[in-house]
């Protein structure tokens, strides 16, 4: 039996048995630290992921990048949802700086207290579709779930109390199915999620640094000091965002330390794993 992850498709028989997984198109995972370092899965076949962000003094650019690296990681498309317009004054001025890091990337703004305003999301939110968030604690991201789910929230509630024998349980807690049809994907694991082996997620969440780096005069150039750094005269003569390429250097950093310290914990666990094998081994040997 496969592992199984939350949003996978599987084939059943006729009598609910097990047949195979479908092959997942996209999946999130985080390398688990502990005795063996393996894994885990934390959700699959994510096709749109809801970067969620409030309007107010936790707005933070560098933070909607890292979750930007994230999903672009696992191949999803990704759409900044902008939360509490009701009680922003200048919302523009929030659009505009997401706007001028990333001009391509679909950007909304709503109040998640509000169906009517939540409709923007209804796009991505069909049939066919299913949606992930990630995001702070307090953005928004159960408000949002919630005012989506709207009457059908509160439907499977009523169906749950009152079923005397509890087999309703239709949608499990990490799935949520839309009157539309889509799905919502709400899985504690999202919310936790760090950077490790990260780097293609990141190249492409600062593809124009990236595309800079490739002329730079030294193929490892960190971009700090040397000779003929093309990224770094492109901050002084065309206007690269120096605030971009500290955050990408801020998060490849981390996600080398973090790929690093789990290559190590495998190969410590593979010669623990080599000791006790040659342990047994002797033990065996005396006892024959
Ligand atoms: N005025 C206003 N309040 C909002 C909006 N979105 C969320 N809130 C409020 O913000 C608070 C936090 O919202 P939650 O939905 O619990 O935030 P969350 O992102 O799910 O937080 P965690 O569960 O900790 O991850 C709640 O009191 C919401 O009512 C919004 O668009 N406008
Ligand atoms: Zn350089």
């Amino acid at each position: 039996m496969p592992e199984f992850s939350v949003g996978d498709w599987i084939v059943l028989d006729s009598s609910g048995g097990f047949i195979r997984l479908l092959e997942r198109f996209s999946l999130f995972s985080r390398k688990a630290a502990g005795t063996k370092v393996t894994t885990q899965l934390i959700a699959s076949n994510i096709d749109t992921v809801f970067i969620v962000s409030s309007m107010n003094q936790d707005f933070n650019l560098n933070r909607i990048e890292r979750y930007l690296a994230v999903a672009n990681e696992a191949g999803v498309e990704t759409v900044v949802v902008l939360t509490k317009l009701d009680t922003c004054k200048h919302p523009d001025q929030y659009v505009v700086q997401v706007h001028d890091m990333d001009p391509f990337l679909s950007t909304v703004t709503v109040n998640s207290l509000d169906p009517e305003s939540v409709c923007k999301l209804g796009g991505w939110c069909i049939e066919g579709n299913t949606v992930a968030f990630l995001g702070s604690s307090g953005v928004g991201k159960s408000t949002l779930i919630n005012t989506l789910l709207g009457e059908s929230a509160q439907q499977t509630n009523a169906i749950r109390e009152d079923d005397a024998k509890g087999r309703h349980t239709t949608t499990s807690r990490s799935i949520h199915i839309l009157p539309s049809g889509g799905l919502l994907l709400d899985t504690p694991g999202m919310r936790e999620l760090q950077l490790a082996e990260c780097e293609q997620g990141i190249e492409d969440t600062f593809s124009e640094i990236t595309e800079l780096a490739k002329l730079c005069r030294f193929k490892d150039c960190q971009h700090e000091n040397e000779p003929g750094c093309v990224v770094r005269s492109a901050i002084e003569s065309s206007g690269l965002d120096e605030r971009r390429l500290t955050n990408y250097l801020k998060l490849m950093k981390e996600q080398e330390l973090n790929t690093a310290t789990l290559a190590e914990k495998r190969a410590r666990d593979r010669e623990f794993g080599r000791h006790i094998h040659s342990y047994k081994k002797s033990k065996r040997n005396k006892k024959g």
